[in-house]
């Protein structure tokens, strides 16, 4: 299995080095040069097999000879044994069609933590045998920061910085990342928005001198083993709901647009998905783009679903790469234009696919404290905001054919947005016993200016720091 750059200027590769690399040098992400594909009795096989295996298997079409099948198996048994729901993602009925893939279950209660744990391991095994370091940067919203960190925390071959935007996020998130006083963890708040945050990581990565002499490696969903540690939710709650004979349908509440992209990689492995449904707040960019062709970016605005306060989405370039027909030059040539203009005119064709494929949908604060209510009254279930806006959304685009079942992302767990949720229920859900002192926890972070320069000095300081 070898992985190409979406924007062609960068040499194939296969799995490790593409976990290490992160992003492309060329800008680009990295894709599977061609997409494995199971048959019918290759997902039956997959069926009601613990969570841990199936994930194995299914990575295992991407790692090829990589790592083999028992180690990979070892690393997700590992990974997943500290989540506290015995089927680590259960698939909750709401309704008679409406289904919660509840991904919270791990230690810092995102979805997050399904990939990371994961990759925290994949590291590791992957640094042991080559005998070398790495200084992982990472942007967050809010719950990357921390499940990342919760991953790599005392590990001996990693140092991690993570930047979240200064005030934007909600206080466990930021309490779950500036607490851990581990010496390989530092923790950045960037005076600007996420999407400032993440412009800093990737101009860091296509810095080349920088990104060589610290070694970076990223933990957001541009690097590819994100992805494809997020494909096996959607193929164990598919098969659960009698997927490859039956179709079913996906709404995701999204920001960088990778986890919905982790389904539809899914589809392209053969999964009967037949629907794609991109939840958003406020910031509305995939909404635009998929009703009207408008793909032009706005500032971020702050929402009470932050995680998702994200105008860029890092991940909507694999897409244009299919959409394009895998063209590289004008992948390039568009995403460079969506950076110089803020504007991408996408071909018509490309977006006629696009939004046969995917509807948008967005939800503003208001309604979404209405869609927690709903929940909370009608089947005593309690979402945190960003949940509720991928179930108002399933709710409001699910297909026509009422026997196709409807799978919403739950991506974060109640608690970690507690003012919202109480102003929605009146109920304040309390952490789980791991973080209940969370708030008597000292804090340790930096706040810089949104100026890349002074970043990159943070990160240097830190890596040589911890190298000496
Ligand atoms: C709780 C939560 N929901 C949804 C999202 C959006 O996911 P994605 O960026 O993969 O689209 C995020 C952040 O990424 C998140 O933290
Ligand atoms: N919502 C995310 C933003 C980063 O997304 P990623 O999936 O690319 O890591 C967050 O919570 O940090």
């Amino acid at each position: 299995m070898r992985y190409i750059s979406t924007r062609g200027e960068a040499a194939p590769r296969g799995f490790e080095d593409v976990l290490l690399a992160g992003l492309a040098e060329d800008g680009g992400l990295f894709v599977p040069e061609t997409w494995p594909t199971l048959t019918p009795s290759e997902w039956h096989a997959l069926r009601g097999l613990p969570f841990a295996e199936l994930s194995a298997r299914i990575l295992h079409r991407f790692t090829g000879d990589a790592l083999g099948f028992d180690e990979l198996h070892a690393m997700t048994r590992d990974a997943y044994a500290s989540f506290r729901h015995p089927a680590v993602v259960p698939l909750v009925q709401l309704g008679p069609r409406d289904f919660a893939l509840e991904l919270f279950h791990g230690p810092t209660l995102a979805f997050k933590d399904v990939a990371l744990q994961l990759l925290g391991r994949l590291f590791d095994h992957v640094l042991a045998k080559r005998g070398e370091r790495i200084t992982i940067v990472g942007a967050t919203s809010g719950d990357t920061g921390s499940a990342a960190i919760e991953a790599c925390r005392d590990r001996a071959s990693v140092d991690i910085v993570i930047l979240h935007p200064e005030g934007r996020t909600s206080e466990v998130q930021r309490r779950q990342m500036t607490t851990v006083m581990s010496p390989n963890v530092a923790n950045l708040a960037i005076q600007g928005s996420f999407d400032d945050c993440q412009d800093m990581v990737k101009a860091m990565f296509v810095d080349a001198p920088f990104r060589t002499d610290m070694r970076l490696a990223a933990v957001n969903s541009i690097n590819w083993a994100r992805i494809a540690a997020q494909i096996p939710y959607y193929v164990a709650a598919a098969l659960a709901l009698g997927a490859p004979e039956r179709e079913v349908a996906v709404s995701v509440p999204t920001g960088n647009f990778g986890n919905v992209l982790a389904a539809w990689a899914a589809k392209r492995m053969g999964l009967p998905i037949s629907h794609f449904i991109v939840a958003s707040n406020r910031n509305d960019i995939l909404t635009r783009f998929l009703t009207a062709n408008d793909m032009s970016a706005r500032p971020v605005e702050p929402s009470l679903s932050p995680s998702m306060d994200i105008q860029v989405s890092s991940n909507f370039e694999r897409l244009l790469f299919e959409l394009l027909g895998r063209d590289p030059r004008a992948t390039a040539r568009m995403m460079q234009d969506f950076r110089a203009t803020g504007r991408m005119p996408v071909p018509d064709a490309a977006w006629r696919q696009a939004s046969a494929a995917f509807t948008g949908f967005a939800l503003s604060d208001e309604d979404t404290l209405a869609e927690i209510r709903h929940w909370h009254e009608r089947a005593d279930y309690l979402a945190d905001p960003h949940t509720a806006i991928g179930l108002a959304a399933a709710r409001a685009h699910a297909p026509a054919d009422a026997s196709i079942p409807v799978i919403t992302a739950a991506t974060a767990h109640p608690a970690k947005f507690p003012d919202a949720v109480q102003q929605a229920t009146g109920f304040r859900p309390p952490l789980p016993p791991a973080l209940a002192d969370l708030y008597d926890r000292p804090e340790r972070f930096s706040v810089l200016p949104n100026d890349l320069a002074a970043a990159q000095g943070f990160v240097r300081a830190h890596t040589l720091r911890n190298a000496a």
